[in-house]
């Protein structure tokens, strides 16, 4: 189990108050002008991961009593749970094992006194036939022809990880066309299956619980479509796969378990493309590969596992966060990848960070009485600068900030990649450092400005500076660096939810939505008025009525 302790009753954080009002005196940039080893003091390799992250508004201490809350609020002991099988998805009585998916190293790990690890194995071996033989163009649709497109229908978990890192890994991809479909609005199937040809196409059903309305929906459709261009039902099996943990839903939808890949309720859904979730990863670029990304991974499990908390790249952004969370109540976390294919790396832990910590209550069953998760968002540097970066730089609030980039492209083109990365080197400097009232009167004397436009212009020129950044730089994306990136994320996640002293691995805020949903769908039957609501969504339901 895991530990119960209210963090803002520690030693730790009554220090941290404390220092807080100190160090909130001084700028990142006096920091850095008091210490001139404060690069090599707050960055930290791992592999081929740098994570510098010295531009924050840290010292010595900072660091050292952000330290002492994780050991305070019995991190390490949170973390051997979690490797041990542990049911610290205690709301849902699970173990919380996406761990156990990439274990290469084969160690036993124990679920209700049961090693996990040879389902786990089978699985995967399951997934390398399979994706060979769709690969070699082996496996053959209904009149023999090889399958040429893969359609991932998920949502959710189910879909956003297999999206992001196909994104990531195209430059590894094969010659399959991989598409995937979410989103119940009909768009999404239709102008998906519009370009396609059933007799090469093969539907990967992805779900968990395989009950989600969206992915049965579209499932459904996909079926239909299928046997409407020629298909039929002894076909299905040659089509249609199924990613899940629920065999029986599988067979009734006529899924022949033969073509089922399962995972277990140990996984959660955000958590889950290490497992047969990632089918449509592996079939997009290879097998091997595949597994190079879980050997990433697992490379950053052992260290979270074995690291000193002060070396431990998840324990510190962790930290960090926390830091601005809850001492200079940050809002927000953007997350900015210098780097096209990653375009969907912070909409991947919108999910991850949000699902897992948009918590209100602790693991005693009380009310918070601190702030929890952050709004996780961002988009690809340079594009952001164009865009939304004006705000973090100028405006009033404190948006700590990831930036993350590879140093080799894997599309060296003329100067693309140093101008890439200087603007990447840009910011974080210009977020730290700003530009002073000085600067900007000599700026604009240069320009051959007048006393008095100076006067006028220099206060809207001014940058504050000191806004908090974090720098990943990658030696390359790789299928194993981005399972490295990627867990690193994941546990830091994890080191959030144990500080904040709740339960990361539950969802019980995405019911509600949906059980209303259930109750007004049938109500959109018919032209009658709707009258069982409150004013305002009996009047939405009534104009969508008259309108439709
Ligand atoms: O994989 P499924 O069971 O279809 O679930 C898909 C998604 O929907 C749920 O509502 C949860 O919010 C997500 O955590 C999950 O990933």
């Amino acid at each position: 189990m895991l530990p119960k302790i209210n963090f803002t009753e520690t030693e730790a954080y009554k220090y941290l108050a404390d220092h807080f009002v100190d160090i909130n005196q001084k700028s990142i940039k006096d920091l850095f002008a008091e210490d001139a080893n404060r690069f090599t003091k707050f960055s930290v390799f791992f592999e081929d991961i740098l994570l510098d992250y010295s531009k924050n508004r840290i010292n010595d201490e900072t660091f050292a009593l952000l330290i002492q809350l994780a050991r305070e609020c019995k991190l390490g002991e949170a973390i051997k749970a979690m490797y041990n099988g542990d049911k610290i998805n205690e709301t849902e009585d699970r173990s919380v094992l996406h761990i156990a998916l990439r274990n290469l190293s084969n160690t036993p790990i124990s679920v209700d006194g049961k090693d996990v690890m040879p389902d786990v194995n089978a699985v995967l071996a399951k997934m390398e036939k399979f994706s060979n033989n769709i690969i070699s163009g082996e496996w053959k649709g209904y009149t023999g022809k090889p399958i040429t497109d893969i359609v991932n229908i998920g949502i959710g978990g189910s879909d956003l990880g297999p999206v992001m890192v196909t994104e990531a890994l195209k430059h590894y991809k094969n010659h399959l066309n991989i598409h995937f479909v979410s989103n119940i609005d009909g768009t999404h199937i239709a102008e998906t299956l519009a370009g396609l040809n059933a007799e090469t196409t093969l539907f990967l059903v992805a779900s968990k619980t395989f009950t989600t309305q969206e992915t049965m929906t579209n499932a459904h459709s996909a079926r239909t479509w299928f046997l409407e261009k020629g298909g039929i039902e002894d076909d299905i099996a040659k089509h249609f796969a199924a990613l899940s943990t629920n065999a029986k839903d599988v067979s009734a939808f006529g899924i022949d378990t033969e073509n089922m890949f399962e995972f277990w309720d140990w996984v959660g859904g955000r958590y889950s493309l290490w497992s047969a979730i990632g089918l449509s990863i592996s079939l997009s670029i290879g097998f091997d590969n595949f597994k190079e990304l879980l050997a990433g991974a697992h490379a950053t499990d052992n260290h979270f596992k074995t690291a000193e908390f002060e070396n431990n790249l998840p324990v510190i952004l962790g930290l960090l966060g926390v830091w601005y969370i809850n001492f200079y109540n940050a809002e927000t976390q953007v997350i900015l990848p210098y780097d096209q294919y990653m375009h969907r790396f912070a909409a991947y832990f919108q999910q991850g960070d949000m699902e897992s910590n948009g918590k209100h209550v602790d693991r005693n069953g009380n009310d918070v009485d601190y702030e929890t998760g952050p709004i996780i968002w961002g988009e690809p540097g340079t594009n952001g600068q164009h865009a939304f970066y004006q705000l973090i730089h100028q405006g009033t609030r404190i948006i700590p900030a990831d930036f993350i980039a590879p140093a080799q492209s894997l599309n060296p083109l003329g100067d693309h990649h140093p101008i890439l990365l200087s603007n990447f080197f840009a910011q974080t400097e210009a977020l730290m450092n700003g530009k002073t009232e000085e600067e900007v009167s000599s700026e604009l004397k240069k320009d051959g400005k007048t006393e008095e436009e100076i006067v006028k212009l220099a206060p809207f020129k001014v940058f504050e500076g000191n806004r908090p950044t974090n720098s990943i730089l990658l030696k390359k994306i790789t299928p194993y660096t981005l399972g490295s990136l990627v867990a690193l994320y994941e546990h830091k996640i994890f080191v959030q939810g144990v500080i904040w002293n709740i339960f990361s691995f539950d969802q019980w805020g995405v019911e509600l939505g949906k059980q209303l949903a259930k109750k007004i769908l049938p109500e959109l039957e018919g032209n009658g008025k709707v009258s069982s609501h409150d004013s305002s969504t009996n009047g939405l339901i009534n104009q969508y009525k008259s309108w439709r």
